[in-house]
């Protein structure tokens, strides 16, 4: 049986329990100080719940960050020095070029690796390879309900109560969209690091009164030719800014862990 340790206890982690394979599992959960009696009453005895990695004994054969990106700040570069391999959701985190250059340089010492998971999105398999042969553009756009942007750096930007039209409230880098909205603009790195990179990968980042569900466009063009993403997601029931397929993302990575095929 493989052992998995989780950074982070929220609603993503809620959702990939419910939905983890049963050949994996679940022996540590990190959380903070302020969240440790909550998640122990909701865990097993045999899940050891800490808040720091050094009070793990054992050594899990995955890691997977559902914790936001001050998770990955506080645990990444201790995780990937130990030599366990760390998946991480809060992709955005590596927009932070001091912090990515910590997390480099960790994995190179515990040659361990750190995965960045697609998240909500679907074609970062295919961006990827269009890369090797070069790409011209990308553009990534993010659309969501006022509920999933209530939070976030948005409130300073549009009137989330008033909106009545859809409305686009930021345009800038993917660096700059995951550093200002940290819960809620993670794609956009994903996207800029299989694709044209944090800083020439740009972003738009939209409001809709109308809709219900996460929407995520990618547009790309190079020399593999043209695509056009388009997804509509069903937000989490507990937390309106994460989209399910976040969560089942998570879960594929728990699926290849103790697969011998790996799609
Ligand atoms: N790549 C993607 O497509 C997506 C990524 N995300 C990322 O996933 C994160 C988690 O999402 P949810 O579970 O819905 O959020 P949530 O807010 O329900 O849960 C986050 C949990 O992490 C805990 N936490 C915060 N700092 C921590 C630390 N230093 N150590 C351990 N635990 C810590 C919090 O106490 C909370 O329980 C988001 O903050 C976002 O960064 C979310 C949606 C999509
Ligand atoms: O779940 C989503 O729609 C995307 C998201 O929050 C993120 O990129 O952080």
């Amino acid at each position: 049986m493989k052992q998995l340790m989780l950074i982070g206890f929220g609603a993503m982690a809620e959702e990939v329990l419910a939905h983890m394979p049963a050949e994996l599992v679940l022996r540590w959960v990190v959380v903070t100080e302020r969240s440790r009696n909550r998640v122990r009453a909701l865990l097993p005895p045999s899940v050891a719940v800490v808040t720091r990695i050094a009070e793990c004994t054992g050594k899990p054969d995955l890691v997977l960050e559902c914790a936001g990106q001050p998770g990955v700040r506080a645990h990444g570069v201790d995780v990937l020095a130990r030599g366990w391999d760390l998946a991480v959701i809060s992709v955005g985190a590596l927009a932070d070029a001091e912090l990515a250059d910590r997390l480099h340089a960790a994995a190179a010492t515990g040659r361990s690796r750190l995965h960045a998971l697609s998240g909500a999105v679907a074609g970062i398999d295919g961006l990827a390879a269009a890369r090797e042969g070069g790409l011209d553009e990308v553009l990534y756009t993010s659309r969501k309900s006022p509920a999933s942007w209530r939070g976030s750096a948005a409130e300073q930007m549009v009137c989330l109560d008033t909106i009545a039209e859809p409305y686009v409230f930021f345009r800038g880098s993917a660096r700059e969209a995951a550093l200002a909205f940290p819960a809620n603009a993670n794609v956009a790195a994903t996207i800029a690091l299989a694709g044209l990179g944090l800083d020439k990968t740009r972003v738009q980042l939209m409001v809709d009164p109308g809709i219900s569900t996460n929407q995520h466009r990618i547009h790309a063009s190079g020399r593999f030719g043209e695509m056009n993403i388009e997804l509509c997601g069903m937000p989490l029931e507990r937390n309106p800014k994460t989209s399910t397929l976040a969560a089942l993302s998570v879960v594929r990575a728990c699926r290849q862990a103790v697969s011998s095929v790996v799609i």
